[in-house]
């Protein structure tokens, strides 16, 4: 009863805090299913006039000056690019040609960053004007899929945009696997529509055969499960070939093996690799900036800065059972539509722990999410 009362008030003060941050979120998720074009409005206020129609019905706003009137995103002169990386206010713009372009960002854009959204973002498909010199200011972002974000004090940090996979990389030893953290990262992939992939990293320290269980339980939820070893080269070849015209976003924690990962996908590249310290292995954050890495067979792979936090962002207490496939058929089962599957009466997610039809450890873990992310670490 007790626990009941605590987990109600959690919930209430878990909603307060969320209130504000679910709206932004809404506008955000909106813009990127095409759903809402406020965004694309405040992008020199055009409005693409109808179904397959490619002519766009330009509408004055209110800022704009005589050269925003000019900045159409159908302008001839625009060039085409992919957003490499995004400092503030600063991109880089990798044209269809390959060439790299430092951009400025229009101001009728700049203004949509001010609440904390971000006007563009590395993977941002963007329009831009930029002539043979390689300086260029950015004029339009096209509706944005597939966002991969994160929370930072309490605001949405959009780290990627238009991304197919989630390669999310675990390191089996040194630093020891974190189930925890590769749910967190599962359930971003499983809100985000980002197809995810599980690499088990640094396989050459382990004996596989210890990792059937764990692998069995990520296989049986439908997630690509690979074993890699950056050191022995072992599953390069199958990361290469899976990811090979994809645009792929990496997740992990410091130390696990990103940039080695890459710099064996991608002979050559050179990323600097760090040394996982001896007294916490823990790993250093060696990357600092998200980065694009256009790959040899087509594609790209962003390279995010060492996540060790990740947190999850937009996602009500309620939801998370729903974004666990495993968890996700018995939730309509429960008394309470509201339930939470933690001390509620007639939970059919409890009682299938219970008979073993969802594995305890799986419901361990949605606990332990629930606990640390979303209820008592606000
Ligand atoms: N034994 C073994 N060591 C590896 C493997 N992959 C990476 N390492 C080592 O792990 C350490 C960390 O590797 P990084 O590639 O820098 O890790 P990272 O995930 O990019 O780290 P951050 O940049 O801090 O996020 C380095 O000392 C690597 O040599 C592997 O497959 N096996
Ligand atoms: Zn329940």
């Amino acid at each position: 009863m007790a626990k009941k009362k605590k987990n109600a008030k959690q919930r209430a003060s878990f909603r307060k805090s969320h209130q504000g941050r679910v709206r932004d979120a809404d506008l955000t998720r909106d813009y990127r299913d095409g759903k809402s074009d406020k965004l694309a409005d405040l992008n020199l206020g055009e409005r693409v006039s109808g179904k397959g129609d490619l002519t766009r019905k330009r509408t004055v706003v209110s800022d704009a000056d005589q050269s925003d009137k000019d900045a159409s995103a159908t302008h001839p002169q625009l060039r085409s690019g992919r957003v490499i990386s995004a400092h503030g206010l600063k991109c880089k713009v990798l044209d269809d040609q390959g060439s790299i372009y430092e951009c400025a960002i229009r101001q009728v854009l700049k203004s949509l960053s001010i609440d904390g959204r971000s006007a563009v973002v590395a993977g941002d498909l963007v329009r831009f004007r930029g002539d043979t010199n390689i300086d260029g200011m950015i004029e339009h972002v096209e509706p944005r899929r597939g966002i991969i974000s994160r929370t930072s004090r309490g605001q949405q940090h959009v780290l990627v945009a238009n991304v197919d996979y989630l390669l999310i990389i675990a390191s089996v030893a040194e630093p020891s696997l974190k189930p925890v953290l590769i749910d967190r990262f599962l359930l971003t992939a499983s809100q985000c529509n980002v197809q995810p992939v599980l690499v088990l990293n640094k396989i050459d320290l382990v004996e596989p055969v210890s990792l059937q269980q764990l692998i069995g339980v990520y296989a049986a939820m439908g997630v690509r499960v690979l074993m890699t070893s950056a050191e022995t080269g072992v599953g390069v070849d199958y990361l290469r070939h899976l990811i090979a015209g994809k645009q792929t976003a990496l997740a992990g924690q410091s130390g696990v093996g990103k940039s080695s990962l890459l710099n064996a996908i991608k002979p050559g590249l050179g990323l600097a690799v760090g040394r996982v310290s001896q007294d916490n292995s823990k790993g250093r954050h060696t990357t600092t900036a998200t980065t694009l890495i256009p790959l040899d067979d087509g594609g790209a792979v962003f390279d995010t800065p060492g996540i060790r936090q990740f947190k999850l962002w937009d996602i009500s207490a309620e939801e998370v059972a729903g974004l666990m496939p495993d968890l996700r058929p018995y939730v309509s089962g429960c008394r309470y539509g509201n339930c939470l599957h933690l001390s509620e009466d007639d939970c059919a997610v409890k009682d299938a722990v219970a008979d073993a039809r969802i594995d305890a450890r799986r419901y361990d873990a949605y606990c332990h999410l629930l606990e640390s992310d979303l209820l008592l670490d606000e």
